[in-house]
């Protein structure tokens, strides 16, 4: 049987759904979420992005043929020389500064999800490390995609979350979801039912650590 990215996700729908269409989530998407909670979601988003472009290093370590290399390198350019840079513009809008951002202590959701990722890469081989990343990868377009089905979400200037979505939302981050997805179901065609339930542990951790980092920002946990 040939295994695809839909199975990893089968394997543990109620956890899949649980951060799909978690608390925070709903209330970002109706434009009742505290800005304390997005504040604080937005300061440990920072220092999960630093250790997401580790994560994007040690992919290039773990690349064997020159497209992976590539790929990888693509990733962490777009973390380091993009996605953070916006990032900071985006928590300066909220009232966070750089100088802030960066005397940050790690909260205690954003150490144990980020280390697990690294330690999930470190100990087996690109595919491992994929799909500890493709709960983050793939879950934010989905949670856009989502949100815009539901009559509850609020769109434009009534939402101050509005511009989360439309980040999300957009067709640049879809592209890179549906990249990601055709990947993974080109090396998950030909593995083991042994190594796929492997694999599917690994996703099914990355599921509810995203689980743990919404709860964190909703109840102000460090
Ligand atoms: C807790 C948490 N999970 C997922 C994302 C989304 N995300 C983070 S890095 C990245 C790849 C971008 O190159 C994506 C999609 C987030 N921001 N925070």
């Amino acid at each position: 049987m040939a295994y695809t990215f839909e199975h990893l996700k089968q394997q543990c729908q109620q956890e899949w759904d649980a951060y799909i269409q978690h608390d925070f989530v709903r209330q970002l998407g109706e434009g009742r979420l505290a800005p304390e909670s997005f504040r604080h979601y937005l300061k440990q988003d920072y220092l999960f992005l630093i250790q997401f472009a580790r994560a994007f290093a040690l992919a290039a370590y773990k690349s064997t043929t020159l497209d992976d290399l590539r790929h990888a390198k693509a990733g962490l350019s777009a973390i380091v020389d993009l996605e953070l840079g916006l990032h900071i513009q985006y928590c300066k809008e909220w009232g966070i500064s750089e100088q802030e951002l960066q005397a940050l202590p790690e909260a205690r959701a954003t150490l144990a999800y980020t280390r697990y990722v690294l330690d999930t890469g470190n100990r087996g081989d690109l595919l491992d490390l994929h799909v500890a990343l493709a709960p983050c990868l793939v879950g934010y377009g989905e949670i856009a995609n989502w949100l815009n089905t539901r009559a509850q979400t609020l769109r434009g200037e009534q939402n101050p979350y509005d511009a989360w979505i439309g980040m999300y939302e957009s067709a640049e981050f879809q592209e890179a979801m549906h990249a990601e997805i055709d990947w993974l179901n080109c090396e998950l065609a030909d593995v083991t039912p042994r190594r796929f339930e492997r694999l599917g542990r690994i996703f099914s951790d990355a599921t509810r650590l995203e689980i743990d980092f919404w709860a964190m920002g909703l109840e102000l946990r460090q």
